[in-house]
């Protein structure tokens, strides 16, 4: 296996000063505050903290699905003719109507991309993601992992200039969840990918990642930012590595503390 090139240090992303409120009837939330950092071309970029701090937020700023209250950020576009993200969510978002191949092709044939050449690139990344033999099935017919392999194939496929992901893999069983996590890795490995990757899991982020931004409790931002320097191809063995243990104990030290304020928070906003 060939091993990966560390990120070249053009920036892809930029975020300064991002704020987020959301605005109730009755009362306001501020989810974010004044969260900066920047993403560099290339670079598996993971984001942990507390349920609740605002983790998804970031992402649907970053993914233009919602504004930010402050702030602003900056996604540097190579070509023009690309998209500039493609999302993944926890729950599978197929389109039950259509094959797992016509699914695949969706963003290609919103960009007017030609029959044939849509058709391989769809069949190329389905083969990347195990799915070689399964094009003509519809999305009931996979399994969960089946389903959110098409979704990973899908977002590759559209060549976007980064790939947001919100706990791709977070509706799993552990097993399959290992065996996605792998096949994720490899196929970021061959091509030129920027990933922001939302997780629960310290684990995950660990194995994936070339950086991790811990966040605290709400009102969310970056507390710290963690380099992974834990030598790729990584793999399940990886995490019976002592530096990968060593790094686990220092990350959760961190977000145990932002997990309890974020407790706190919850316990006195019931009240
Ligand atoms: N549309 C909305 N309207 C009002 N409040 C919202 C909205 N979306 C999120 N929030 C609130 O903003 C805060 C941050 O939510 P967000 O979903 O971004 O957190 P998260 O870190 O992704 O959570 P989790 O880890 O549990 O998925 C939470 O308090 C949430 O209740």
């Amino acid at each position: 296996m060939s091993t990966r090139q560390a990120p070249d240090t053009e920036t892809a992303i930029s975020a300064k000063s991002l704020g987020k409120v959301y605005r109730g009837e009755h009362q306001s939330v501020t989810a974010l505050k004044e969260l900066s950092f920047s993403v560099s071309r290339g670079e598996f970029f993971s984001v942990v903290g507390p349920s609740g701090c605002g983790k998804s937020t970031l992402l649907r700023i970053i993914a233009r699905l919602i504004d930010a209250t402050t702030g602003d950020f900056e996604v540097n576009s190579r070509e023009g003719s690309r998209p500039e993200n493609s999302v993944v969510f926890q729950e599978h978002a197929l389109f039950p109507w259509r094959t797992v191949q016509k699914n695949v092709e969706f963003g290609l044939e919103m960009r007017g991309v030609p029959k044939q050449e849509r058709s391989s690139t769809a069949r190329d990344y389905l083969r990347k993601v195990g799915l070689e033999g399964f094009e003509d099935l519809y999305p009931h017919q996979l399994s969960g992992g089946m389903q959110q392999r098409v979704n990973i194939s899908r977002a590759f496929a559209n060549d976007p200039e980064v790939l947001l992901m919100d706990e791709p893999l977070g509706a799993l069983d552990a097993q399959t969840r290992h065996v996605l996590q792998e096949e994720l890795l490899r196929i970021w490995n061959e091509e030129d990918k920027t990933i922001i990757y939302i997780t629960h899991s310290l684990e995950e982020a660990i194995l994936m990642s070339d950086r991790i931004g811990l966040m605290t409790s709400r009102p969310g931002t970056l507390k710290d930012v963690y380099e992974v320097d834990i030598p790729r191809p990584r793999t399940n063995k990886t995490r019976n590595r002592s530096d990968f243990n060593e790094l686990y104990s220092e990350l959760w030290d961190s977000l145990e503390d932002e997990v309890q304020a974020s407790m706190e928070l919850r316990r006195a906003e019931s009240q």
